[in-house]
This record gives structure tokens, sequence and C-alpha cells, in this order.
């Protein structure tokens, strides 16, 4: 076990056994649900008379439906308040650890489960939600998995995998100030592709990875998946460590110094052997903003909307496509688009270094006239955290508003919707066509501080002349 990645050490001690059909049956550590992928899988269960095999393996909450102004009971919107019971009545029934609304500790899966101090490294983490990716930061093995996976983990506490490749993404040199970690992911997925990363565990290392905080390294991470990675890791090191240290499920006292020295052990070898391994410049990153339909279809501040022919042929036809629908000039620039809604949140960036970078810019200026601009933190812990720092009032003596904690408009299972064409600035993660809502509403992803910089100018903005 000297030689080996990270992924391999993590994989192999997971190993149940291998299949007949070559694929691994890997135990899981942490199973994380919520309530639009879990239902199903509790019925499934039900139906075939199982019971959940190890019930304090798995930890919930409510987040996707989450409305964030109104939330009397029974939610406005009966489908929102069907999942919720389900959720209830599922973890009650099978004694599942549920941080419900109003616990203190509910909000995004992805944003609870690292602040509490149940995502640590060498874990294996599922959670069925694609963005599961981001609790690799920890250097945890964590992935997303489908509603039957949901029901395989519940009843066996494993599952039946694929073993993944390992690329390497080495990222060196400091950071351009006002690039953030969502720029170094935009970038990274622009350059190798919404699909690049099929079929590979995503290692993010280099100097610019070591000097990055955890919730950025979470940033990072969470956007994996978006390049086709189906998890993104960064071994642990002492940031990781001094970020775990004294939360609510992080070992104590003799175990603590066991559990780091377990940790370290883990980390990728010098000599370990990659099936790929690319290296980024951090100072050629600058602030990245999207102008099409995928995550991959971003460029510099500074750069025009491409042109076919600046793009490989294999990118023409969905540029077109992406022309059409974002109604975007080819050529153009990105900066000084008009935008309507400004969201600040999601699982990418909603958490409270997100939140103090917007509030940074946000300080004593006004949002737009005409431009909506909202914050929803990621969690209660995080929004507690916010108001105890005045960030919640720097925001709203800008004019945004100040929400309750859920996923929002990141993908609009609640209230929180575009309408008709509207385009928003978003901290969040995707910009797939009617993603945020409307049918034919329009998403430019950017970082939290260039969001925050678009609702006070009421245009794609450079945060570094604004700061
Ligand atoms: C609802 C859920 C299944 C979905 C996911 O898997 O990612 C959502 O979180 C998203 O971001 O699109
Ligand atoms: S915040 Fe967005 S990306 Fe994250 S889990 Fe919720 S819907 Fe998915």
């Amino acid at each position: 076990m000297s030689q080996g990645t990270l992924f391999d050490k993590v994989w192999d001690l997971h190993t149940v056994r291998v299949l007949p059909s070559g694929q691994t049956q890997l135990f899981i550590g942490l199973h994380l649900i919520h309530e639009v992928t879990s239902p199903q899988a509790f019925a499934m269960l039900r139906d075939r008379q199982l019971q959940v095999l190890m019930p304090e393996r798995t930890v919930a909450t409510v987040d996707h439906i989450v409305p964030t102004q109104n939330q009397v009971r029974p939610f406005q919107d009966p489908l929102a308040e069907e999942m919720m019971q389900a959720l209830e009545a599922n973890c009650q029934e099978n004694n599942i650890r549920f941080y419900n609304l109003h616990s203190g500790q509910q909000g995004i899966v992805h944003v609870i489960a690292p602040e509490q101090g149940l995502t640590q490294p060498g874990m294996t983490i599922a959670c069925g939600d694609s963005h599961t990716s981001t609790h690799g930061a920890f250097g945890a093995i964590a992935f997303g998995i489908g509603t039957s996976q949901v029901r395989d983990v519940l009843a066996s506490q494993t599952l039946a995998l694929s073993k993944l490749k390992v690329r390497r993404v080495e990222v060196n040199g400091p950071l351009q100030s006002g690039v953030y970690a969502k720029d170094v992911i935009l970038h990274i997925i622009r350059t190798l592709g919404v699909k690049g990363g099929v079929g590979y565990a995503y290692e993010f290392a280099g100097s610019t990875i070591a000097a990055m905080t955890m919730e950025e390294r979470m940033t990072l991470c969470n956007m994996a998946i978006e390049g086709g990675a189906r998890c993104g890791y960064v071994n642990p090191d002492a940031v990781t460590f001094d970020y775990l240290r004294g939360r609510d499920f992080a070992p104590k006292a003799a175990d603590w110094d066991r559990a780091v020295n377990w940790w370290t052990s883990l980390r990728s070898d010098p000599e370990a052997i990659y099936d790929d391994c690319v290296v980024f410049d951090a100072a050629a990153i600058a602030p990245t903003v999207t102008w099409g339909i995928t995550p991959g279809q971003g460029i510099g501040i500074d750069e025009p909307i491409p042109t076919p022919d600046m793009l490989p042929e294999s990118e023409r036809v969905l540029a077109a496509e992406a022309y059409e629908y974002m109604d975007l000039q080819p050529g153009s620039p990105i900066q000084g688009t008009p935008v309507d809604v400004c969201f600040i949140g999601s699982c990418t960036n909603g958490r409270i270094s997100d939140l103090r970078e917007a509030a940074h810019i946000a300080r004593g200026k006004q949002v737009a006239p005409d431009v909506k601009a909202f914050v929803v933190p990621g969690s209660e812990r995080v929004k507690q955290q916010a108001e105890a720092e005045g960030l919640d009032q720097v925001f709203r003596a800008a004019g945004f508003e100040w929400r309750e904690p859920g996923c929002s408009m990141c993908l609009a299972m609640n209230p929180d919707k575009l309408e008709g064409r509207q385009i928003s600035a978003s901290s969040s993660n995707r910009n797939f066509k009617g993603r945020q809502g409307s049918a034919s509403g329009r998403t430019l992803l950017m970082s939290p501080a260039m969001v925050a910089a678009a609702a006070i100018t009421g245009c794609v903005t450079d945060v570094r002349h604004l700061a």
C-alpha cells in the first residue's frame, strides 16, 4: 500500500469483495439522504420487506424543496409537502438522524455534513445527489448515486461499482486577486470539457490547492461532476485537520491523534501512478463566467464570447445551440451583459466564506434598480454565523433579500424561480436550459463576489474593478 493514490487505498479498504461481474462491492461509510431521491428508495425497500441495515450510518436533511420565505407547514406546494412528509416518516420509522427545518442544523446536504464533521478523510460517502463529490475535499471518496442505489445502500450499506481511473489535476502558483476557487473549477472544466472526466476521479493537487481553505476545496470538488468526474478529492493535510478539529462528529481526545495518523497515511504517495495528469498555471486564471448552457462554456471576464472559428469543431454544434438559447452575440464581450436576478447560495458557494466575499463587495453599495438580488445561506449554521457577523445587515442595507437556507434558485424546486427569459448571475453550478425554474430562463455562472458585483452594477462586471 505504499505506492498508491488515496483513491486506490480508500477503495481497497472498503472493498467487500469482487463480484462475478467484475464490479466491486464497496462498503459505504456514510450515506446522506434528502427528500428528493429517497422516498422511492424507501418504498422499494418496503416492497421487498427489507430493513435499513445500518440506520446509524445514514443522515438526512431537507434542502431542495424548502421555501426560503414562507416556511409555514403544510407548504403551499403540495408536492413539496408530500416529499417532506415522506422523509419525516421514513426517518422516524427507521431510526435515522434527521436535521429538519429549525433544528439549527438543517441545510443543503453538502453543506451540513462537512460543517458537522460527519465528512471525514478516508471515508466512502454516497448520496442520491450528483454534487456529493463536494465531500472529496476532505480526502473522502464521495459520489452521487441514483435512487435504486439509494435503496441498495439502505438495504446493504454497500454498492456494486466499477473502479474509476484517477487523473491528477494539478494547479500551481498564487491566484490573482479577485479570482476564487469557483473560477479555478470553471477554468478546469472549460479546458478539460464537461465530459473530460468521465470514468475518472479527479485528484486536485498542486500549490494552489494546498493554499486553499476547506471551503474553497469544497467549491472545487463540488463541480468535479460538472467536468464529468464522478468524484473529486484533495489529499487531507493540516488544513483539513484544523477544519475538522472540535466539530460535532470529529474524533475526540486520543481518538483524534489516532485519526490524524490514519488520515495522513491515506494520502497519495509521492510515487503513486496516475492514469493521467494535467497541470494548470493559477496565474492564467481570470474571473470566469459562463456564456452558454453547460458549465464548460465559460470564458475569462476579459474574453469575448467565442465565435465558432475560435472553438474546436466538436464544440460548434453545442455553441450554436447556446448562442440561440442565451441570445448572446458571438464575438461580443460578456462584460456588460445586463442581468435581472442575482443569486448567491447553493452547495457550490453558499458557505460562510462565500457570503463574506460577497458582502465585502456589497458593503456600502446599492443593488442596481430593476435587479432582484437575494442571498440564501447554505445551512442554518451558516445563516446564524453570518448574522452574528452582521453580514445580513450588509446585504439588506445594499438591497439584497436575506432568506432561509436551502437549495433555492440553484434548481428552483421551491418557489424561487426565474420568470420568462430573465438572465441570472448565479453562484451555483449548473446553467442548463431551464435550470432555474423558467423553461426559457438563462443562467450565467460565476463566483459569489462576481454575482455581488453584477447586482451592484446591473450587468456582468469584473470584480477586480469594483472591489
Ligand atoms: C435533485 C438532485 C437529484 C439533483 C442532483 O443529483 O444533483 C440536484 O441536486 C441538482 O443539483 O441537480
Ligand atoms: S444546491 Fe443545487 S447543486 Fe447543490 S444539491 Fe441543491 S440543487 Fe443540487
